[in-house]
């Protein structure tokens, strides 16, 4: 089975371009790669941004579309708005599913998506894309309200099906309280959450990336949505719970934990 992914390089290997390959890697699937950027990053933080031109990220989705027969596709850190429009671009002609995770701030507080792009994210690329993958602060930018109470994760998750997706997961890492909840919405079926211990640990870099991966790498599979999903949850989970304490700040998940401790994590399905 073969994925593509088209993000940010990581120098740090934690999240972006390198997240998203390990994580392909371990849930066995091929993976190629489209890069948007590259960035001077560590666990500290962002110290550089340095993009790739429109046409160049169009050269390289067509060299992989050309070649391989893409399962399912996703999309990180984009970067500024010609790049969006480049990925529509080729992508809404195509079958493939699309997995967004509409990537904005670093945990550090770098800016990985100019204001414009936002838009053109909003606009032109959600209503092409299958899956979409939104922290809490994407959500509030991407539907213009506040998401504190459970009604409005729920208004923020129609809102979001209504631009054409076929599924939106609204990420709860960001919230407070005991456990990390995530909501999912799938077209025509009733909304669930996946609930886990929420973790106490200073490690979640590119927990966002490793999770919208692992969708992607299950879907590549041919797992059903739904499937794909909660077994993508454990897959981050496991990562995070078994940190490699590396890096001086913020470390990158484990990607080997899932293989290793496969079998072992409880995500509820409410
Ligand atoms: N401290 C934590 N403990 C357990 N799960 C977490 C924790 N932080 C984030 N997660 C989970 O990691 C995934 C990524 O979530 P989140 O951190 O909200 O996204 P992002 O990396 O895009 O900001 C979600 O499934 C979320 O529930
Ligand atoms: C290249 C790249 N892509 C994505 C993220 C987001 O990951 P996080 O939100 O964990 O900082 C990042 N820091 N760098």
């Amino acid at each position: 089975m073969i994925a593509c992914t088209i993000a940010g390089s990581d120098s740090g290997g934690g999240a972006g371009i390198q997240a998203d390959l390990k994580t392909f890697q371990e849930l066995r699937v091929f993976g190629t790669s489209v890069i948007t950027a590259l960035t001077a990053q560590n666990t500290k933080g962002v110290h550089g941004i340095y993009p790739a031109t429109a046409d160049f990220v169009k050269d390289q989705l067509n060299a992989v579309i050309d070649d391989f027969d893409l399962k399912a596709v996703k999309t990180g850190m984009l970067f500024n708005a010609e790049i969006v429009e480049t990925i529509v671009s080729v992508m809404e002609s195509k079958e493939i599913p699309l997995i967004v995770d509409p990537v904005m701030i670093a945990k550090g507080g770098a800016s990985l998506l100019k204001e414009q792009a936002t838009i053109a994210l909003k606009e032109k690329l959600l209503p092409v894309a299958t899956v979409c993958t939104p922290n809490i602060p994407e959500a509030e930018v991407l539907t213009g309200l506040t998401i504190k109470t459970e009604e409005e994760i729920e208004l923020a998750g129609e809102y979001l099906l209504n631009l054409g997706m076929q599924c939106v997961v609204i990420k709860g890492g960001h919230l407070a309280g005991k456990h990390a909840i995530d909501t999912v919405f799938i077209r025509g079926e009733k909304p669930f959450k996946m609930k886990t211990d929420r973790l106490k640990t200073i490690h979640t870099h590119g927990t966002g990336c490793t999770f919208s991966a692992a969708i992607t790498a299950e879907i590549a599979k041919g797992k059903p949505l739904k499937t794909a999903i909660i077994e993508a949850k454990k897959f981050v989970q496991l990562a995070i719970r078994y940190p490699l304490n590396i890096g001086h700040g913020f470390g990158p998940t484990n990607h080997f934990a899932y293989q290793e401790h496969r079998g072992i994590c409880d995500v509820q399905v409410i």
